[in-house]
Formats: C-alpha cells, sequence, structure tokens
C-alpha cells in the first residue's frame, strides 16, 4: 500500500482548496492522506465546514475510503481510499446541502475524480446549495469561464442547467445546478495556455433588485466608454450585458468577461456582500462597477492566460495531463507574474502527493493520470522517472463508442 502523505492544513493559503486538491488526488490515486490543523490559517477556528464536509463523505464513497474525523468542524481526517481498483463511477449523482454552501466549491472538489476515474458514461451531476456564494467561483464564473476553458484544454465539454439560484446575500435561499459530464476515456494530453491575443469582446452580466437595472446598465456603457481603450486596443468593442432579476435588495452581482481572439475567457466579479444602507444605493453601484473593471483591466494588462482564479483551478488538471503543460499567468512590470496563495498552495498539493513540480514559467510535467493503474506513493526518483517513460508509451482505454 502506498505510503500516507502528511499534508498540514496551514500550509501557505490554509483554507479549504488545499482538502479539496487532496482529496481529488487521494481518491484517484488511492494514495492515503492525513490533514491537519484543516482551514488552519481561517478564522474561527477553521475545521471542516458543512460544503468541505459533503465532498470529504461524496468522495470517501466513491473511493470506498476509510475516514476518520469526517464530522463537521473537524481539524484532523485521514482518508484511506480501496487499495482495489478505482471504482468507476457511472451512475447520476444527486448531493444536496441544507445550507446556500458553495456549490461549485463541492464542483471543484469532485470535479478531477468524475472525469479522470474511467467511468464510461456521461453522467448528470445536482448539486444543491448555493450558485451565488462569496469567496467562490459564482454559477455565472464557471459556465462563462471554467467551463469553456476546461473544453479548451481538451476536457470534454460539460453541459450546465440553472434550476435555481442559490445566496448566501440577503435572506437564505437554496439553489441548484446539473452539470452533464462525460467522463475521460484516456488520459488527457498535456496543453498549452500560452497565446493570449487581443481582446475581442466583453460580457457583462448584473444580478440585482430590477428596479436598479437602468442605473446599473448607464454605469456600465459609461464604463465601458471611458476605458474602451484599455480593454479593446485598437479594435472595436464587442460587448453584451444580460441582466437578471435577484429578487432581494441585498444581492448586486456582476461579472465582466473577456474572449480573446485565441479563445481565452479572462473573468471577474463582485457580489456586494455588505449591508446597503439607505441612500448609499449609488455609491455601491458605482462601486461595483467601477471595481469589477479595474480587476478586469488588470488581468487583460498583465498579458497571460488565465485569470487570478482560474490560474488555481487549472493546477490540478495539469499535474494529471500527461507531459508537459503551461499556463501562462502573464507578467507584471516586465517580471512574471507570481502565482497567487490559491495557485501557490494548488502546486504544493500536488506535489506533496504525486510529485509533480512546478516551474516559475507555469510549466509542469504531468502524470498522465490512466485510471486503469494506481501510483504507488512509495516510488523513489529513479522509478517515478521510469513510469514516467511507461506513461509516455502507455495506451489508454478504448475510446467510448
Ligand atoms: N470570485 C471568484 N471567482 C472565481 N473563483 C473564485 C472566486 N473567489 C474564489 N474563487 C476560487 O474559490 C476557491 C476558494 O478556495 P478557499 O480555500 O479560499 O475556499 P474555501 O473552501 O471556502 O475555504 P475557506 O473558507 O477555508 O477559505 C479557489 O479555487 C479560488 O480560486
Amino acid at each position: 500500500m502506498a505510503t500516507l502523505v502528511h499534508l498540514e492544513g496551514t500550509t501557505l493559503e490554509g483554507g479549504g482548496q488545499l482538502l479539496r486538491i487532496a482529496l481529488g488526488l487521494s481518491s484517484l490515486t488511492g494514495i492515503p492522506i492525513r490533514i491537519t490543523n484543516i482551514r488552519g490559517k481561517r478564522s474561527r477556528g477553521g475545521g471542516l465546514k458543512a460544503q468541505h464536509l459533503t465532498s470529504v463523505q461524496w468522495l470517501g464513497r466513491a473511493s470506498n475510503a476509510q475516514l476518520t474525523g469526517a464530522e463537521l468542524k473537524s481539524k484532523e481526517i485521514t482518508f484511506t481510499p480501496s487499495t482495489d481498483d478505482i471504482f468507476k463511477w457511472s451512475s447520476d449523482v444527486q448531493i444536496s446541502q441544507s445550507t446556500p454552501g458553495s456549490i461549485n466549491l463541492v464542483l471543484q472538489a469532485i470535479l478531477p475524480y468524475l472525469l479522470f476515474s474511467g467511468a464510461k458514461k456521461r453522467m448528470k451531476l445536482r448539486i444543491t446549495g448555493g450558485t451565488n456564494v462569496s469567496n467562490s467561483p459564482s454559477y455565472d464564473y464557471v459556465t462563462q469561464v471554467l467551463l469553456p476553458m476546461l473544453a479548451h484544454i481538451g476536457i470534454p465539454p460539460i453541459q450546465s442547467d440553472l434550476h435555481s439560484r442559490g445566496w448566501s446575500q440577503g435572506s437564505n435561499s437554496l439553489g441548484s445546478v446539473t452539470y452533464t459530464i462525460k467522463p475521460l476515456t484516456k488520459p488527457l494530453p498535456s496543453f498549452q495556455l500560452t497565446k493570449r491575443g487581443t481582446i475581442q469582446s466583453v460580457q457583462a452580466t448584473i444580478l440585482a433588485p430590477k428596479s436598479y437595472e437602468q442605473q446599473i446598465r448607464d454605469e456600465l456603457n459609461l464604463m465601458f466608454e471611458k476605458r474602451e481603450e484599455a480593454i479593446f486596443g485598437e479594435r472595436e468593442p464587442e460587448i453584451g450585458i444580460t441582466f437578471e432579476d435577484s429578487r432581494h435588495d441585498k444581492r448586486f452581482y456582476l461579472l465582466l468577461v473577456a474572449t480573446s481572439t485565441t479563445g481565452i475567457k479572462l473573468g471577474r466579479d463582485w457580489l456586494y456582500d455588505h449591508g446597503v444602507r439607505a441612500g448609499k444605493i449609488d455609491a455601491v453601484i458605482s462601486n461595483l462597477v467601477k471595481k469589477v473593471a479595474g480587476d478586469l483591466i488588470g488581468e487583460i494588462e498583465h498579458g497571460g492566460c488565465v485569470d487570478e482564479y482560474l490560474r488555481d483551478q487549472l493546477v490540478v488538471y495539469q499535474a494529471l495531463a500527461r507531459g508537459q503543460s503551461r499556463v501562462d499567468g502573464g507578467r507584471s512590470n516586465r517580471v512574471l507574474k507570481e502565482p497567487s496563495l490559491h495557485t501557490q498552495t494548488a502546486q504544493w498539493v500536488v506535489g506533496e502527493l504525486i510529485g509533480v513540480q512546478f516551474d516559475e514559467e507555469g510549466s509542469c510535467d504531468g502524470i498522465g493520470f490512466d485510471s486503469g493503474r494506481k501510483i504507488d506513493g512509495e516510488r523513489n526518483e529513479e522509478e517515478k522517472e521510469l513510469v514516467k517513460g511507461l506513461e509516455k508509451l502507455a495506451v489508454g482505454p478504448p475510446e467510448e463508442k
């Protein structure tokens, strides 16, 4: 059996993302893990919140793992997946949360498993919880940035269906989304996100109380006029704006997604998460538009192929792909942009678990994960090289008909 890998939960970002990536890799590879001081850098003592526990439990069941410490607020877990061949999850999946915990953080935790575990059939994954939750990928970001970019790197296109929205703002409300996922039938080929091109269009998505629709549209149009050159350079601007009634006077959300001539998507958003005081609404709307536009322009100006959030979310796919993949994170003052703490944490976790190392240019040599085989955590350097060589020659399972 592979040697247990200990991950200290206060490392780098020290939040829930470390746990999600580690669980996904552990359940795929069979490498047992122990995580101590879970979310140790978070306030209120850290530990597992409902959203994290949901992922632990689901992945535990899927990979037939032995679990200790899988309870709310737990600060330490051990997760020992079955040493038999990977269980090929093939039925539809329903995950219900009773609070608006982020649907897309649950997706983040289990998607690598669903894609790479060798299941043969297309499956529907329905999750209830929050679609628009602070500090997590919104439904809108996932459908407009993450999923198109996953398709761009070679993941079979994932379809999304929004049944209802769930918010962390305003009165509690549970939402529900179905993702239709076609698992990989052979290792993911390496990918290069290195050609950014110029920005050809920007799509704005506004979720706000209906009575503010016109005001936000006007503010956005003004911003596009003022910042046209910073966004589009010499190109003729292509701008789309959609509006949806958020049905609560505490729910203001804006997402801007820029699409480049090479199909790269960069997104920035903001869910306004303070109370809106009477008489302050004009300032809230103006700040919302200014902040998101400023953030998007920052992403455009660095010249890279991923926004800050996508960069950390692609790390696990780079590590599992076969061979050298590179994701250009852009430059700041001509110097390579330092990866965010979330990205550094993701890179650290894949290094600890499956030995994949990233260089400062955002390249790594992925293991070419093939569901038919598990990785032995005890391999020494020489054996790892041998395995890499074999993986380059390996032929994946036959294509699904
Ligand atoms: N506005 C956003 N758009 C897209 N993705 C986001 C956004 N904000 C955060 N994320 C992503 O959500 C993840 C958050 O990870 P993090 O560990 O902070 O979350 P968490 O599980 O809620 O844990 P914690 O409560 O410990 O912070 C990261 O992958 C980050 O890139």
